[in-house]
């Protein structure tokens, strides 16, 4: 079984670091190591003989430019090097590369990228602390402009390695090489974008050591989740691959639950009902065939239906109206202590009032499904939620507030669980912008809850697989489309 990749802070990765270094490799060795990866990456990029321009900057990322640079000239490459700052302040192990460089070095933003075939990034990497500005600002807008494709050591320039963000500035990478393992900027928006295809090189720091110092944040690919996946047994029968029970809205409101059952079937929710208001019922089951409907009257009508245990999972949110009721039903359901999800106006209804929310999934297996602005009305006067710069930390925060899983949706979804357990997803597609795409989202991880798939994993796996239809089809893609499309990412799993 494949393990899940471990995505690591700036600052876990200074401790992974500097755990190698006292387990016996000295620093001047990791950076070789990291050099001599990014001289391998820009081989593959440029045929023996080329032009390569590096760009090293004033701390250890331009250590692992000057590495490169001699590597590359050893490789027969015609390589320039512009610096930033003031060579003799370079310390460590930078200081040590420097010296091994016996080429010239001319000020960065003077560099001459216009005859370059490759610039090599070596300005800053996880140790970026401020905006760029001055000759940082300048030597990025030149390569940027140059036309010339560049490779990003460890990160793109200028942005941030927590969060993703450009600091000021940013270098737009063709390809970045990073050591060990990614970092979160590599995965979240807009640094996934400015990274391009991101190289991990192994520089011999081991997995137990990044799993010591890291541990917590992961890709949300299927090695997260895929030994959860429920396939069925030979014998299994219906009642064993739960009962998805998803609230509709009123008669011109019906659709988005639609959407969720359908979605929540064909993820093997083993029964789906919709629960409609008196007045929609003609109009859902128009539409309705194998998944069932049964009348709901509101809050009481919502808990007379959940008398019966067997209904396991349960949506509220998508199209059901932004009132008091609708936060009725919410109480409803917490204390029905069913499998829940929780979207849309199940959350907007909640504008301002998160302090409901405060400890309240802790009892049953949870997920709170918002995108930003969701989140954001949701926890309007918590700016202790709102203000992270990090869509990691903003997610987490709330899942350990709430008690609930979080996916923070986007084109960048973070999904946390409340003991700290983050991953990204990665794999979607723009073509997911549309009209009730995140209702079908609700119906995949709630249909996975209703098969006794833990919340944190169910989210993960039906963002996973959710996005993964989605880039599926591609182009025209429509929300109905989406719950047609996951049987064929399933074959694709489960085979
Ligand atoms: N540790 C290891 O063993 C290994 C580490 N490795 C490599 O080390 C990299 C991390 O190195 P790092 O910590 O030195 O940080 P780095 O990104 O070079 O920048 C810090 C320098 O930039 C400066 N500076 C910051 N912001 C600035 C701004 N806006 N404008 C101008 N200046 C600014 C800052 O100055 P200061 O803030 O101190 O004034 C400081 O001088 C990592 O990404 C990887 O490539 C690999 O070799 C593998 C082994
Ligand atoms: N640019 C994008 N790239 C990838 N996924 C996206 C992008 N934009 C939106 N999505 C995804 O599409 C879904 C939209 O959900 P949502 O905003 O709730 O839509 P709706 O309310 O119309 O159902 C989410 O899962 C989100 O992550
Ligand atoms: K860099």
């Amino acid at each position: 079984m494949t393990a899940p990749e471990l995505v690591l802070t700036p600052s876990e990765m200074r401790q992974a670091d500097l755990e190698a270094i006292t387990r016996g490799i000295p620093g001047i060795e990791l950076m070789r190591r990291a050099g001599r990866a990014v001289a391998d990456s820009a081989e593959k990029l440029v045929s023996g003989g080329g032009r390569i321009v590096i760009v090293a900057g004033p701390g250890q990322n331009g250590g692992d430019g000057f590495v490169a640079a001699a590597v590359l000239v050893e490789r027969g490459y015609r390589v320039s090097l512009g610096f930033l700052g003031t060579l003799n302040r370079l310390t460590g192990d930078a200081a040590e590369a420097a010296r091994d460089w016996m080429g010239e070095v001319g000020p960065a933003e003077d560099a001459p990228f216009q005859e370059a075939d490759l610039i090599i990034d070596a300005l800053f990497g996880t140790g970026l602390s401020r905006n760029l500005d001055g000759a940082a600002r300048h030597a990025v807008d030149r390569m940027n402009g140059s036309g010339c494709p560049i490779l990003a050591v460890d990160l793109p320039s200028g942005i941030d390695g927590d969060t993703g963000e450009v600091r000021g500035i940013a270098v737009k990478a063709a390809s970045t090489v990073t050591f060990a393992a990614r970092k979160p900027c590599h995965l979240l928006m807009p640094g996934r974008a400015f990274s391009g295809p991101v190289e991990v090189a192994d520089i011999g720091i081991g997995r137990e050591i990044l799993a010591a110092k890291g541990g917590s944040l992961f890709a949300n690919n299927p090695a997260l989740w895929l030994h959860v996946l429920p396939k069925p047994g030979l014998s299994s029968h219906k009642y064993e691959r739960g009962h998805t029970l998803v609230a509709s809205g009123g008669a011109t409101r019906t659709g988005a639950a639609r959407l969720a059952a359908r979605a929540a079937l064909r993820i093997g929710s083993g029964l789906v009902t919709v629960a409609s208001p008196p007045e929609a019922i003609g109009v859902n089951a128009a539409h309705l065939t194998a998944i069932m409907l049964k009348g709901c009257d509101g809050p009481e009508g919502l808990h007379a239906i959940l008398q019966d245990t067997r209904l396991n999972a349960l949506v509220l949110g998508p199209a059901l109206g932004v009132h008091a009721g609708t936060r009725a039903m919410v109480a409803v359901a917490v204390q029905a202590r069913r499998s829940l999800v929780l979207d849309a106006d199940a959350l907007t209804s909640f504008e301002g009032l998160a302090s409901e929310f405060h400890g309240a999934f802790r009892h049953a297996p949870t997920v709170l499904t918002p995108h930003d602005g969701e989140f954001n009305r949701l926890f309007k006067g918590h700016p202790d939620m709102i203000d992270p710069e990090s869509k990691i930390e903003k997610a987490r925060r709330a899942a350990a507030y709430t008690g609930a899983v979080v996916l923070l949706k986007g084109a960048d979804t973070v999904i946390a669980a409340p003991d700290g357990r983050a991953a990204i997803n990665e794999n979607g597609t723009p073509y997911l912008a549309t009209a009730g795409s995140g209702d079908t989202l609700c119906g995949l991880i709630a249909g996975l809850m209703a098969q006794n798939v833990s919340a944190f994993e169910a989210a993960c796996a039906g963002a996973w697989i959710h996005a993964e239809a989605g880039a599926s089809f591609g182009p025209g893609l429509i929300a109905e489309d989406l719950a047609e499309l996951v049987p064929g990412v399933l074959r694709g799993l489960l085979k």
